[in-house]
């Protein structure tokens, strides 16, 4: 009836809405810019699009924050985006009003169609979020983390005897040990290859729900109601689905290995190693976890798509600094003698003891932070005000890495690479550090905000932390980490995506004596010992 009364309105009706809506639409979008932080002017309906930069917008954002401050919006379509260049502003925002500034975007295509809400990643702030986060935080405690430490210390002393073996490989050595110890940690299995067919399937499912991720591609994140249509009637959806269900299943065949693994272990009378998984399938028996067996598998299995290429390309970071730095090189060699002398290799015991070790991977991850963009992003879940600017519910909040950590006012003269930022104040250290020329104090404890803010930061920070420091620490032991004469390294030349890594460059590794190269000979042999336990992944 109401639907019949609406046809039958005049013509003349029917044009004034035509004319009124996208009027009314237009007033409002003015009015909602006129109170957001400011930025640069958005065209009616489509926002700054035509203004981002195809490559590199990190840096565009950064030079449109000393145009329009510390904290302002671009408009994708209609969709504002705000973005902070500041670490106090993003302190502010998400962690001290972390209730109101911790979910993420909708993402309809990934999120919701293919993930179905399994991954913690994308995942909308709420109840189900904080089921998922608080699995993972009960296997990341210190104590957790401690258990993970042999086989880190393991694969860490294997990198170098084969980075003694294939100097010029150290790119493909460095990411088999980072996603050998996500292997490990999450599964108790270890990566011998990247040609192992685990490893194959990880990067298929990574590329295509990376493929779904590309504004525009799909209208059904413009218009959300559209993936109600039935599959039938919609093909891409079809499709998307069947990769969700693949990329479930196998990682539903992932927890029923170690399940197995488990069991198998039970009849012969001894353990299997400590992993992620089976520390949650053993909470899993004591309490009731509120989730299918499909949305549990997904916990063990962010760990790789979350923590294997970040801190790989972590350490590649490391590698360019340390070539174009070389007193840095020299400074750590100097505190490794000291400490460990030349007869074993460093180990976490050694930790504390090694303050420049542990400031030049703080360093690595402040000089070009992978997630220059902050990871994903947030979105805000109310209304606010912030120093008077009107940021409205279903906001999206991007944390600029690349500016807070290249802010002048917090780390001077920011492009060189100086681990002594990070480093503790002591006497000696205090007087090459004048507030002059460390800046104003970073507003976080770890004094770097590169995992992110408040509620939705990094749950694998110390994990990677781990992995950082006792790659760094036996690799500069070892090798001289050198440039090759004649060539000029672009310390800016990095790839395109929401993580970084530099682009493919060459450099000298050489053992640092034939002492040193006898030791991590001998130490493979231990480190074997240990890695023994962790079955690899099939090739
Ligand atoms: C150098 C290595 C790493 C860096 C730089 C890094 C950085 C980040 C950043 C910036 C975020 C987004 C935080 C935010 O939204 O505020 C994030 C989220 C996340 N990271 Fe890491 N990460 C690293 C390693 C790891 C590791 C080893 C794991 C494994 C446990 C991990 C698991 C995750 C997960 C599951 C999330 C999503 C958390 C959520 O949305 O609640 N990351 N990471």
């Amino acid at each position: 009836m109401a639907i019949e009364s609406m046809l039958s309105l005049p013509s003349y009706v029917w044009l004034s809405l035509l004319i009124a809506v996208p009027i009314l639409t237009l007033i409002h979008d003015v009015w909602v810019w006129y109170r957001m932080p400011p930025g640069p002017t958005p065209l009616p309906f489509v926002g700054n699009k035509h203004q981002l930069p195809s490559s590199q917008p990190w840096v565009q954002f950064q030079k449109w924050s000393k145009v329009y401050g510390p904290i302002f919006t671009i408009w994708i379509g209609r969709k504002p985006t705000v973005i902070i260049s500041d670490p106090v502003i993003a302190a502010e925002l998400m962690e001290k009003r972390s209730a109101k500034y911790s979910s993420r975007p909708r993402m309809v295509a990934m999120g919701e169609i293919l993930w179905d809400g399994a991954s913690v990643l994308v995942q909308p702030y709420g109840k189900e979020w904080g089921v998922r986060r608080k699995l993972l935080h009960q296997a990341l405690t210190p104590k957790a983390l401690r258990l993970y430490k042999p086989v880190q210390t393991a694969e860490a002393s294997r990198l170098c005897s084969q980075l003694l073996g294939a100097p010029n490989s150290w790119e493909k050595l460095l990411e088999r040990f980072t996603s050998s110890i996500v292997f490990c940690v999450a599964y108790g299995h270890r990566i011998d290859s990247l040609n192992a067919e685990i490893i194959r399937q990880r990067f298929k499912f990574m590329h295509y729900s990376a493929s779904l991720n590309v504004p525009g591609k799909y209208m059904v994140e413009s218009f959300p109601i559209l993936k109600h249509v039935p599959d039938i009637l919609a093909p891409w959806k079809a499709e998307i689905k069947a990769y969700g269900r693949e990329e479930a299943s196998a990682n539903i065949s992932l927890v029923n290995m170690v399940r197995d693994d488990i069991s198998k272990a039970k009849t012969r009378g001894d353990d299997i190693p400590d992993s992620l998984c089976k520390l949650l399938l053993e909470l899993q028996e004591k309490e009731h976890i509120p989730l299918s067996e499909r949305d549990f598998s997904f916990i063990p299995a962010s760990l790789f798509g979350a923590g294997s290429d970040t801190t790989a390309s972590t350490l590649c970071t490391a590698f360019l600094a340390l070539i174009t730095h070389p007193e840095t090189l020299q400074a750590a060699h100097k505190e490794l003698d000291a400490v460990v002398g030349p007869s074993r290799t460093p180990t976490f015991e050694d930790e504390a003891q090694l303050p420049y070790i542990r400031a030049l991977a703080k360093e690595v991850l402040r000089w070009r932070p992978v997630a220059v963009l902050g990871g994903t992003p947030h979105a805000s879940t109310e209304d606010d005000h912030y120093e008077g600017y009107y940021i409205p519910t279903g906001t999206t909040i991007l944390g600029n890495s690349w500016a807070i950590n290249l802010n002048e006012e917090y780390y001077p003269n920011p492009h060189h690479f100086n681990p002594m930022r990070f480093l503790p104040n002591t006497a000696i250290n205090n007087a090459e550090k004048s507030p002059s020329n460390m800046g104003t104090p970073h507003p976080a404890k770890s004094g770097h905000s590169s995992f992110g803010w408040g509620r939705r930061i990094c749950p694998g920070a110390d994990l990677a932390m781990n992995s950082l420091f006792i790659a760094l620490a036996k690799m500069l032991w070892a090798f001289d980490i050198l440039p090759l004469k004649g060539v000029r390294y672009d310390t800016f030349a990095y790839t395109e995506g929401f993580n970084i890594r530099p682009r493919k460059f060459e450099c000298d590794i050489r053992v640092r004596s034939e002492e040193h190269r006898e030791v991590l000979q001998r130490e493979l042999k231990e480190a074997e010992d240990i890695l023994e336990r962790f079955t690899p992944f099939r090739e």
